[in-house]
């Protein structure tokens, strides 16, 4: 896929800490993308997290469990992240529809393991840089750590999906970064804890202390570890929530596919854009150059240090169930999966006060 050529940008996706993401089709091809923009004139302080970013990005292609990379780009002022479309969300946007029963963790969990056990396969470490709640102990206390962190990210994951938050979220981030490495590891709170199996507190246990391949045989796992089917119903039940409340960073009357905004997304590119006064060389100081994407992607990556560490591949819910970006959660369902959403819709709808249809 050339990067370079020309997109349709669709509806706005969500934002994040670097920029927005919006949903586009590569004309050329006809593939459905996902384009991360990033405003470099306000950037200046994350540069050097957004370029570790891409540098893991694009070595790390090759698993059915973490999202695809496919490139990036400079247009106008902005930095496109161009990368697979998931079209199921993160689990971040599936919780805003309601915690996850153990069932639904299980299933999920099972497959975030698996692409944390390809990026530690590769020697990569995930470690979100950004996101406090969800730190390891010793990448707050900024000692030597391993990939054992991200295994304690995807336990505070757990805990998480299965009480709406993490533990701390009531405390101010930088309050939380004291709170975390001088506290016993947390737990689910008392509403939560009694709604969990022993399997699955054994398993929180065990995420703070051991290393990605011994988890995926644990007896947790084991169980519910099969059920894809689990993941789409979660998707629909967000959709279900999407089709009476915006997305997030949407507001209630956007429709839900929008032209791009002038001024909020560019959509019109040029040789021209490509000519911007910045330095891609540093992606820090400011010169005039005229660069070509090309020159941008091999300075992007010539720049980047070979001892990777920080990885962003967005938050540790971002490691992507598979085949989220192929599956059409459309086509028709088994009854017992259609039962199942049906009880999710009606959850929903009786959590927001409102009565189920027929
Ligand atoms: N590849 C993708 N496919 C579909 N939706 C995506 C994709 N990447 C991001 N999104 C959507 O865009 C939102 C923002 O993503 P982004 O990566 O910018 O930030 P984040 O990782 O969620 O947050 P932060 O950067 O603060 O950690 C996500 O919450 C998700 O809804």
């Amino acid at each position: 896929m050339r990067i370079d050529s020309e997109y349709t940008l669709l509806e706005k996706l969500g934002s994040g800490s670097f920029g927005v993401v919006y949903k586009a089709i590569h004309e050329e091809t006809g593939r459905t993308v996902a384009i991360k923009q990033i405003d470099l004139d306000s950037a200046d302080e994350d540069l050097d997290h957004i370029r570790q970013e891409i540098q893991v990005l694009a070595q790390c292609c090759n698993s059915p469990f973490v999202t695809r990379y496919y490139g990036a780009t400079v247009r106008g002022f902005r930095l496109w992240i161009v990368m697979e479309y998931m079209n199921g969300g993160s689990c971040l946007d599936l919780l805003r529809a309601g915690s996850f029963t153990e069932e639904q963790i299980g299933c999920v969990v099972y497959q975030l393991l698996q692409g944390l056990v390809y990026l530690h396969s590769e020697s990569k470490i995930h470690r979100d840089i950004k996101c406090k709640y969800w730190m390891a102990p010793e990448v707050i206390q900024r000692a030597q750590y391993n990939e054992k962190a991200d295994i304690w990210s995807l336990g505070i994951t757990a805990i998480e999906m299965a009480q709406g938050l993490p533990p701390y979220a009531n405390l101010h981030p930088m309050k939380a970064l004291f709170q975390i490495p001088k506290n016993p590891p947390p737990e689910l709170d008392d509403v939560a804890k009694p709604r969990f199996t022993d399997a699955f507190h054994d398993f929180l246990r065990c995420c703070l202390v051991k290393d990605a391949h011994q988890l995926l045989t644990h007896s947790f796992l084991r169980t519910h570890s099969r059920q894809g089917d689990l993941v789409r119903t979660m998707v629909l039940r967000y959709q279900a929530m999407r089709g009476n409340s915006p997305p997030h960073g949407q507001s209630k009357d956007t429709p839900d596919r929008q032209p791009p905004v002038a001024g909020d997304a560019d959509t019109s590119h040029t040789e021209d854009d490509f000519q911007w006064d910045f330095d891609l060389g540093t992606l820090s100081t400011r010169t005039a150059l005229n660069v070509t994407t090309e020159s941008l992607k091999r300075t992007l990556l010539a720049e980047i240090p070979a001892s990777v560490s920080p990885m962003a591949v967005p938050s540790p819910l971002r490691v992507s169930p598979a085949g989220w970006a192929s599956i059409d959660y459309s086509e028709s369902l088994p009854a017992s999966t259609a039962k199942a959403i049906d009880a999710m819709r009606k959850r929903w709808l009786h959590q927001c006060g409102q009565t189920a249809g027929p």
